[in-house]
């Protein structure tokens, strides 16, 4: 569906002793994302996701390599390519003067619906996203898990096949995030790709078939998160030390509860599976968000 062939970014930079520089967000990066699936983009602050999901839906320009969607180049087809492709911003950029339904109306319009087509589309995904009841109120009213269905029933106007979310559910209390978990697993069941970037790696285990893991613009892993984990060892044994929790992963738990054994840790041990935020912090050696 999207294929991605080693794209790089670069911004001008200038270093603390001022001097002009570049500073490369995304580095080499290539990936396929298969149709159909729901795809994660994961790591740290300033790991480069925004940035390559402003590549993917013709923000920004990359400073090179490719992107094609279903086996057709983005730079040449980028016209023909818009129609597949809807984006839910990380940050709320509704006309804060009108209202829910007005909203929407505006970007049917810029999609060029008819006005039929428009008035049963906004019907529709209003009550999709179970927002028909506030459709004549002004969208500074909303809360913010409303004002991000509302995000999402607006990338949806246009029926896409690929679905963007740059880190859907920041700031949303757990409720509310569990529900746009769920709207969007239906949405994948409905037949949209699904590409969405997080630095919760709750929300990607949980919600992707495959992640990416990101490190300083570069890819660092890729896979199912169970594959990810099970690399690793399908067995975790953390405990406390002088300098914070230490982890040792095993293949299955016999090897875990041996090395536990012998250990005469004063903290206490734990034996559990492998997660994938042992994966992440094994691979970026950083805790989730930091
Ligand atoms: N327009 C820009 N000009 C200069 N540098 C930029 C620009 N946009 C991003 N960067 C830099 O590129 C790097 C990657 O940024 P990006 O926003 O893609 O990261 P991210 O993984 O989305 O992080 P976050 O989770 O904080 O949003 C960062 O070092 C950032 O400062």
């Amino acid at each position: 569906m999207i294929t991605i062939d080693q794209l790089v970014k670069t911004f001008p930079h200038r270093t603390k002793a001022g001097k002009k520089g570049e500073k490369t967000a995304v580095d080499h990066l290539s990936l396929d994302i298969h149709a159909g699936e729901i795809f994660g983009l994961l790591g740290p602050n300033g790991a480069g996701k925004t940035t390559t999901i402003r590549m993917l839906t013709m923000q920004i320009r990359p400073t090179s390599g490719r992107i094609f969607y279903d086996g057709k180049e983005l730079k040449t087809h980028a016209q023909e390519l818009k129609s597949l492709i809807g984006v839910v911003p990380q940050h709320v950029n509704f006309d804060q003067d009108l209202t829910v339904g007005e909203n929407l109306e505006l970007h049917a319009r810029l999609h060029h619906l008819s006005r039929a087509e428009r008035s049963a589309r906004i019907r529709e995904l209003l009550d999709y996203v179970e927002l028909s009841e506030v459709v004549n109120d002004g969208v500074r009213r909303l809360s913010g898990g409303m004002k991000r269905r509302l995000l999402i029933a607006r990338a949806l106007i246009h029926r896409p096949r690929i679905l963007f979310l740059d880190e859907p559910t920041v700031a949303l209390d757990p409720q509310v995030r569990r529900r746009i978990w769920e709207m969007i697993r239906r949405l994948a069941r409905e037949g949209v790709t699904v590409f969405l970037t997080t630095h919760y790696i709750e929300e990607a285990e949980i919600l992707c078939d495959r992640v990416a893991i990101l490190n300083q613009g570069r890819r660092i892993a890729l896979g199912a998160p169970k594959a990810l984990c099970e690399k690793l060892g399908r067995f975790t044994v953390e405990w406390e030390t002088d300098e914070g929790r230490s982890y040792r992963f095993f293949p299955n738990r016999q090897c875990a509860a041996a090395f536990a054994a012998e250990q005469e840790a004063e903290g206490g041990l734990q034996i559990r599976p492998t997660n994938l935020e042992d994966a992440f912090i094994d691979l970026t050696g950083r805790k989730e968000g930091l």
